[in-house]
């Protein structure tokens, strides 16, 4: 299987790493500068459950010639998406599916439209990771899970494709009959983690030791799931039982990839992720005043 991966940073990086060292070819489709260093420095995962160095990484920065692609692994940030949609047509027009793990939901819609739904897959990660400062991928939980599954019936033989694939690769795979039910709970356990962490500018543990705080969450998991069954997904009480329960087992120094950014001073997901959340509540007719507040908190600090 040859996978193009868009977005060689810490998730294109780490996931393309793992699906090489599994066997199968891997091009990364990058920009100049991360070009320029991954000669420079190579591309390496370092993580706990287990380092891997890629070595020559096929990299360039054309997506005219990736030749014969089986799926793109879509990995920007939802602000770079836009600049991604020439390239993956190009893929698409050349027999790929786009395999998406962008956290949100609102890219799925804007990809089928660009590149037809037949081609637009649904994915997921859990995991934490970054790039340091050589561009190598640090893995940092105990955690590599990736979902995956079909939109559209006509998408089954690349997914059992993608079952051949990941069966043999050092990660947890998830081929899920229903994705969008899980693209749904991951939507909404990231809004509200995302939104308080980086709202208050603390990480789960302080949020947690004060109940007012971490009700801010809760009602934000609420929220979200009223917003999900509107949009006609079926995310359960326990669906945002669980979610909670999530966050009451994380680690207390663990925080979202959305906070860390604030930290960093990098530019943050608020658009697509609660501002996201805004636009499909408005068109649903449901009320999120709580993602609505933490959404306005949040915004001062989207911009790098
Ligand atoms: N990191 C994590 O632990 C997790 C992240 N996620 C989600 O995954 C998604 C990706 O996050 P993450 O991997 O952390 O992001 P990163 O910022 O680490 O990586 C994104 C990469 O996309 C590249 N890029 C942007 N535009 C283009 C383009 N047009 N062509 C080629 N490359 C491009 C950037 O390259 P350049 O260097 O050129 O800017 C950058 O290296 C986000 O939606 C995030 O919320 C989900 C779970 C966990
Ligand atoms: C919650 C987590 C770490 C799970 O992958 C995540 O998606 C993020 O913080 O962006």
């Amino acid at each position: 299987m040859h996978i193009a991966v868009i977005g060689a940073g810490a998730l294109g990086a780490y996931y393309g790493g793992r699906f090489q060292e599994a066997g199968a070819k891997v091009t990364f489709l990058v920009r100049e500068k991360r070009a320029a260093q991954i000669k420079e420095k190579g591309l390496q995962l370092k993580s706990k459950l287990g380092d891997y160095e890629i070595k020559n990484p096929a990299i360039t920065t054309r997506a005219e010639d990736i030749v014969d692609p089986d799926v793109v692994l879509l990995s920007v940030k939802g602000y770079h998406l836009p600049g991604t949609m020439k390239s993956l047509q190009t893929l698409a027009n050349n027999g790929a599916y786009i395999l998406p793990v962008l956290n949100g939901l609102e890219h799925i819609g804007m990809l089928q439209e660009a590149v037809g739904k037949d081609k637009v897959l649904g994915g997921l990660c859990f995991i934490i990771a970054t790039l340091n400062e050589n561009g190598h991928v640090v893995h940092s939980s105990k955690f590599h899970r990736l979902l995956y599954g079909a939109l559209e019936p006509t998408q089954t033989n690349i997914c059992q494709r993608l079952d051949e694939l990941t069966k043999h690769a050092n990660m947890e795979s998830l081929h899920c009959d229903d994705i969008m039910l899980e693209l749904w709970k991951k939507y909404m356990f990231i809004t509200a983690f995302s939104g308080i962490t980086t709202a208050v500018n603390l990480p789960i543990g302080p949020i947690r030791e004060n109940k007012e705080t971490f009700r801010v969450a809760e009602i934000i998991l609420d929220e979200m799931k009223q917003l999900a069954n509107q949009s006609g997904s079926e995310v359960t009480k326990k669906d945002v039982e669980d979610a909670k329960n999530g966050l009451l087992a994380l680690d207390a120094e663990a925080t979202s990839s959305m906070h860390q950014d604030r930290r960093k001073g990098l530019t943050l997901e608020v658009d697509h992720l609660q501002g996201g959340a805004l636009r499909l509540a408005k068109a649903r007719g449901v009320e999120i005043p709580y993602t609505d507040a933490v959404h306005g908190m949040i915004k001062p600090f989207e911009n790098a």
